[in-house]
């Protein structure tokens, strides 16, 4: 596939996660890949309102995040983590987002370093078809040390994995193109909007009980 045409599809899937509003505040970087050997890939560029459509949203840049040709465009500030995710797994395609639930699961989960989801039917979209799967997600510090923050990010990754989560920042997830990469990021946040609300639900119905047994005791 030509560069142009990975540019437009890179383009049409910033513009579907800008429509479901999941680039708060210029929040969040995507990139697709261009070539394999060497690496080069399409990144956003830096601090842009990934709602609006420009021919300036991506500028092409190097397997270490540097630009490969002259531009006076920033890469994204995580183009780092996207350089780590192309390095250490077979992604064509590379999504970063923040949104609410993201980051409250990244909160919730922390001290345990990870969520892992089990007995959901949209553990499929990750190719897991097994009646017991599960997938996990790794939970990294949100280290203001941009390079640290890729570091601890390419530590987390291992063959499973499909996704990291940043600690009240966001989620960075990838798939072999465009197409999986948006697959699994809707699945993800499909299981952490479920999760927060069931989770929840238990908890104001655990109220509710005690509330009513203090009641009943009085
Ligand atoms: C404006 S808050 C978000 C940024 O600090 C960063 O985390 C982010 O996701 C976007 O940075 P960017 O450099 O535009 O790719
Ligand atoms: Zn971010």
């Amino acid at each position: 596939m030509t560069r142009e045409l990975r540019w437009t599809e890179l383009a049409d899937v910033k513009d579907e996660l800008a429509a479901r509003d999941w680039f708060p505040g210029t929040s969040g970087n995507l990139s697709i890949k261009i070539t394999d050997e060497p690496v080069t890939f399409l990144v956003s560029a830096s601090g842009k309102d990934k709602r609006k459509r420009t021919d300036e949203d991506f500028l092409l840049v190097d397997r270490h995040g540097i630009p490969a040709e002259e531009t006076h465009l920033k890469p994204s500030a995580e183009t780092g983590i996207h350089a780590q995710v192309y390095k250490l797994t077979d992604a064509g395609c590379c999504l970063h987002v923040h949104t609410i639930d993201n980051n409250i699961i990244s909160e919730m989960y922390a001290s345990e370093g990870s969520i892992t989801f089990r007995g959901q039917e949209l553990i499929k979209a990750f190719g897991i078809w097994e009646e017991d799967g599960e997938i996990t997600v790794p939970i990294v510090e949100n280290y203001a040390d941009l390079e640290q923050l890729a570091k601890a990010t390419a530590s987390a990754i291992n063959p499973d994995t499909r996704a990291v989560l940043i600690r009240n920042h966001g989620i960075t997830v990838w798939g072999r193109d465009a197409f999986e990469a948006k697959k699994h990021l809707e699945a993800f946040e499909f299981l952490f909007t479920y999760h927060i609300k069931l989770k929840s639900l238990n908890l104001f119905h655990g109220v509710k009980r005690y509330t009513a047994k203090k009641i009943i005791n009085f």
